[in-house]
């Protein structure tokens, strides 16, 4: 781990996804200076870990406390109840990073004050595996090092992108954001479609996961695109090729699949209210 933030960093929700990313945070070394995490009823899990203080409300922080960075990580539909309790710490050396979907930047402008350096972010739940990808969008307030500083916060937990177009958000949402449900629920139809073709449950689950996961490991590793892969696994006439023929179907995986993206993207720009 190269850089590590100077300051403390502030995580306000400490649920599925801040949980997650704290995880990868300790793991990672980067919140050398001491991590705080605001969570109503408590964060169970990071409790008496070392470099970690857990309060209850904003009100419990230290007076002193100058966090480099403030994640946001409460439902988009709370985060107006919680974020006005923030606007305290909105100097320009305090970097807000909202992993909220469909939370715009000017809301958080507005609710936190124009001088506010905000970085927008989609991360995804394998952060907590070092495994994520986080698309970022920063506001004009955010100079270059607190941009900088975000992207080496996501990187310690997996992959990072930048983009200047924030309508972009609720697509990368639909694909990255929301994306690792999808691949979690084809686990769980490729486990029961072995059930039905005759498997006992626990090997189908075996079999299921493993081969989701040798499958995403070997095309992260291979010079070769997905779609040579797959080709590599489809013998002519054989057996890949009679269930292709069902997945590539003109009603088949992608038209159902370009269909929920859609579907997230479109939920993303309702959450924006
Ligand atoms: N889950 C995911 O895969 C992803 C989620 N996100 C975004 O991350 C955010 C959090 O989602 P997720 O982690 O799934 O949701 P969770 O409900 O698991 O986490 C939100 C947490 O915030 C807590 N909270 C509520 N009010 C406050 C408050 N006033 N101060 C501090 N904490 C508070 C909640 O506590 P309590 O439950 O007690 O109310 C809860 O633990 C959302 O905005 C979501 O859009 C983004 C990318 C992926
Ligand atoms: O389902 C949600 O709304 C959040 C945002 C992306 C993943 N989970």
């Amino acid at each position: 781990m190269a850089e590590k933030l100077k300051r403390p960093l502030l995580l306000v929700g400490c649920g599925k996804m801040g949980g997650a990313m704290l995880e990868g945070w300790l793991a990672s070394g980067i919140a050398a200076a001491g991590a705080y995490v605001v969570e109503p009823f408590g964060a169970d899990a990071f409790a008496n870990r070392r470099d970690v203080t857990v309060v209850s409300s904003v009100e419990e922080l230290p007076a002193d406390l100058s966090p480099q960075v403030i994640i946001l990580a409460v439902k988009p539909q709370a985060m107006s109840a919680v974020v006005g309790a923030y606007a305290k710490f909105a100097t320009p050396d305090c970097l807000f990073v909202s992993v909220a979907a469909g939370t715009t930047i000017s809301f958080f402008e507005a609710e936190l004050g124009p001088q506010a350096a905000i970085v927008r972010a989609m991360p995804n739940t394998p952060a907590a595996v070092g495994q994520g990808i986080t698309v970022i969008c920063p506001n004009a307030k955010a100079t270059a090092q607190q941009v900088a500083d975000a992207d080496i916060l996501l990187q310690a937990v997996g992959e990072t992108a930048r983009i200047e177009d924030e309508a972009l958000m609720d697509a990368v949402t639909g694909v990255s954001g929301s994306g690792p449900a999808y691949v979690f629920f084809m686990i769980e139809c490729m486990a029961k479609a072995g059930v039905d073709a005759g498997l006992p449950e626990d090997l189908a689950a075996r079999l299921a996961l493993q081969t989701v996961a040798g499958a995403g490991h070997l095309a992260r590793q291979s010079d070769d695109t997905p779609d040579q892969l797959r080709r590599n696994v489809t013998s002519p006439n054989g057996t890949t090729q009679a269930a292709l023929d069902v997945l590539m179907a003109d009603d088949g995986l992608q038209p159902l699949m370009t269909k929920a993206v859609a579907a997230a993207a479109n939920r993303g720009r309702e959450l924006a209210g």
